[in-house]
């Protein structure tokens, strides 16, 4: 049952060629070759009824989708001529929303559900709203897309009504992390259901201006016969006419490419904002870059975040190199300073004066020969966490004169370099 009675308005943006004509509770939708968008501006109104249950069916077929096709302009046309996918998606927030939008875009029907209630919200959009899984599974849809959030999935998953879905049925997934959800897809059901995994690398910020030209993931894991076959084929379609820069690639190696690149961006982000980075009158175009980087990263939830973390065997390996990324910037620059103080020691200053002293290294002073020396002295120095690796750590036995640079000055006086 369809939780709220809803009205669809049918709007037809160019004369169109008719494929199929659909029935929903009596009412005709005609699909075409061309869009078929839900707005407020109806051609043609259809009301939704919530009871009886909605039973969506072709009841006109221009075409039988055909299978197995040489040319990619015949498959094309296949997919073309093809009843449109009834696509159930499991999680309707930001996210769900915005893909809905794209599915409907190319012609589909959108089923959702939601923990939230968005009846209204898809009553507006022409899509349907259910309460409940259990109802939506009656509406036998062709693809069950999961759109929560990587750490609800599970849940989600194993609360669905496996036995009222129609053979054939695709479970699809669209989380940002690839070897998980493949692997309970796998664990929860049977063989008979075909099973897509997929990653939009692009959301409802980077994507706001279309999908063009960005990259979307997908791995066939399991895909049992034709008809499978040509609803997997159909969903993809989806990305293809929206100019996504389709991308087939196993789980593993998306996880792995996602931890070294979504993964560390989000990370990067986070850390900036710990920072409180904020505009400046002088910024550079890298700085903006980082304001925008930081602004984006906070503006998803730390949930996508942490999942990204915890659903990726590969990222606690990111984190860590991260930390060591972070410590060789830090021993190189405070290496270079090492060198430039042992530099300063060995050529300029007097090593066995007085004025190798505290006083005379303070910064501005002059050395006997005149020339300032802009070094700290070696209690700043050894106070410096990573030039510790450099030099040995503070010894309360050990006098001032004792500390690493000083030895070495000792060694360069001794050795007579
Ligand atoms: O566009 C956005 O809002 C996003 O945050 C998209 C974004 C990302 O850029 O990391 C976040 C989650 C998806 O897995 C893919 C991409």
């Amino acid at each position: 049952m369809a939780s709220s009675a809803s009205s669809i308005f049918i709007q037809i943006r160019q004369q169109p060629k008719i494929n199929h004509v659909f029935e929903y509770n009596s009412c005709s939708i005609t699909r075409h070759n061309t869009d078929i968008v839900a707005g407020s501006k109806p051609n043609c109104r259809l009301s939704l009824r919530s009871s009886p249950p909605c039973k969506i069916q072709p009841i006109r077929s221009a075409h039988r989708p055909h299978i197995g096709l040489e040319s990619h302009e015949e498959k094309q046309q296949s997919l073309d001529n093809s009843p449109p996918l009834k696509i159930a998606i499991l999680g309707f927030g930001n996210f769900g929303q915005f893909m809905a939008k794209g599915i409907q875009r190319q012609g589909h029907i959108v089923l959702a559900t939601s923990r939230s209630d968005y009846s209204d919200y898809c009553r507006d959009n022409g899509m349907v709203f259910f309460r409940n899984v259990e109802e939506m599974c009656e509406e036998q849809p062709d693809v069950i897309l999961i759109c929560s959030s990587i750490l609800s999935m599970e849940s989600i998953v194993r609360a669905i009504p496996i036995h009222k879905l129609g053979p054939d049925t695709m479970f699809v997934d669209m989380l940002s992390v690839k070897q998980f959800p493949r692997n309970l897809f796998m664990e929860v059901l049977s063989s008979k259901f075909g099973i897509v995994c997929t990653h939009p690398m692009f959301g409802p910020e980077s994507g706001k201006n279309g999908w063009g030209k960005l990259p979307f993931v997908y791995d066939k894991v399991r895909i049992s016969n034709a008809v499978q076959q040509r609803k997997c084929n159909q969903f993809l379609s989806i990305f293809e006419k929206e100019d996504c820069e389709m991308v087939e690639m196993s789980c593993e190696e998306h996880d792995r490419h996602a931890a070294g690149s979504q993964f560390i961006t989000h990370t990067i982000g986070r850390i900036l904002s710990h920072l409180d980075i904020e505009s400046t009158p002088i910024n550079t175009k890298g700085y903006e870059t980082l304001l925008e980087l930081t602004e984006n990263t906070v503006s998803d939830s730390f949930d996508l975040y942490y999942g990204l973390f915890m659903y990726n065997m590969n990222a606690s390996e990111q984190i860590e190199n991260l930390d060591r990324a972070f410590e060789t910037v830090k021993q190189k620059l405070f290496g270079r300073l090492h060198d430039m103080l042992r530099k300063q020691i060995v050529e300029r200053v007097p090593m066995n004066s007085k004025e190798n002293g505290k006083e005379l290294v303070s910064a501005g002073k002059s050395s006997k020969h005149g020339s300032p020396l802009f070094l700290p002295n070696s209690q700043d120095m050894s106070d410096v966490s990573s030039f510790s690796s450099l030099a040995p750590p503070k010894s309360p036995k050990k006098q001032p004169s004792q500390t690493r640079r000083e030895e070495d000055s000792n060694r360069v006086q001794r050795t007579g370099m």
